[in-house]
């Protein structure tokens, strides 16, 4: 076993003129839970399209499992399971024909394949399915089925795009309680990417990736106490800017305006509260304060909004 089961240097990625990945450089450990987060555009899909050998890479170097993606292709398809983010199950088929196509790809047959089958079915609690067909199921079981098939071969390491997508909050906790059995199970590292927030508090590290560029990385609990105190809030039904060039004359924080709200983080937050009401109460419809989140982070890391990236684009 390598030392690290994915080492990622100076990596760049263009489409013609427009640059999707930009000297991403970082390394996964064995056995990690791994996301790369960021809203639309960040780069997620160009990256997994690299590590899951559907792209080529242009620049920099990548090794998976020890093995270079550039020139041993073979040798790190054998050792990855990847779930893409559309549907790859055949509706029309049964949850164990499904499987069966799945063990046959890899080259397994006989006892040998339907002991794979068993296992990855039982392991991912969808065995008791095997004779429904895969259109019959829930978008959560259906997601478990692709996982089940993904892991057939015993990958060393699992790539996962959006694997929450289209899930209702249930089957999505339910999906992370399955990969976190999987890693527990079977030692393997775990890759995924998401743009949503509260996805990737659930993994070992988080590697935000905004218009390409890898802004942090660290465990989701580093990360939101980089951030630097509370998250400060407050709502006008006045003028947003006129308040936040006002509240600049009272506090020594970076003041922002934001989807027409005015925020700030700062270590004493609530011992501020008092004044500012005193100084500017007439102008101040709400304050909040909040433990700093991921989407704290991402403002602090790119001074822009999270999710307001994310509408632009819907
Ligand atoms: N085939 C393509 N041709 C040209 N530009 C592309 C292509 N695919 C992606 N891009 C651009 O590359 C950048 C990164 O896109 P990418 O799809 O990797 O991001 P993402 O984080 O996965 O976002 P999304 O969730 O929307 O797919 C974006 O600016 C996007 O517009």
């Amino acid at each position: 076993m390598s030392a690290v089961a994915l080492s990622i240097e100076n990596v760049t990625y263009n489409y013609g003129t427009r640059r999707a990945l930009n000297d991403l450089s970082l390394q996964v450990e064995p056995g990690e839970i791994f996301v790369f987060l960021g809203p639309n555009g960040g780069g997620k899909t160009t990256l997994f399209r690299l590590l899951s050998t559907l792209a080529p890479l242009q620049a920099g170097k990548v090794d998976v499992l020890g093995f270079d993606l550039a020139t041993q292709r073979d040798q790190v398809r054998r050792r990855i399971g990847v779930v893409f983010q559309s549907p790859s199950l055949d509706k029309k088929l049964t949850v164990a024909e499904n499987m069966r196509q799945q063990s046959a790809l890899y080259g397994l047959s006989g006892a040998a394949a339907k002991e794979a089958e068993e296992r990855m079915m039982r392991q991912l609690g969808v065995h008791d399915r095997a004779g429904d067909l895969a259109e019959q199921l829930s978008g959560g079981l259906r997601r478990r089925v692709e996982l089940a098939k993904g892991m057939i071969h015993r990958p060393r390491l699992l790539l996962l795009d959006e694997p929450s997508t289209g899930l209702d909050p249930g089957a999505r906790s339910s999906l992370w309680e399955y990969l976190q059995r999987i890693r527990a199970e079977q030692g393997v590292t775990i890759v995924l990417t998401t743009h949503l927030l509260e996805e990737a508090e659930k993994a070992d590290r988080i590697a935000i990736l905004d218009q390409g560029t890898l802004v942090a990385l660290d465990t989701p609990t580093a990360l939101k106490s980089s951030v630097g105190g509370d998250s400060v809030t407050i709502t006008t039904r006045g003028d947003a800017e006129a308040l936040a060039m006002a509240l600049r004359q009272i506090v020594s924080y970076e003041v922002r305006v934001m989807d027409s709200a005015v925020r700030f983080e700062a270590p004493d937050a609530s011992h501020l509260a008092p004044h500012i009401m005193q100084a500017l109460g007439e102008q101040i419809d709400s304050i909040t304060f909040g433990k700093p989140t991921l989407e704290d982070v991402f403002i602090d890391k790119t001074g822009r909004q999270y999710w307001r990236e994310e509408a632009t684009h819907e």
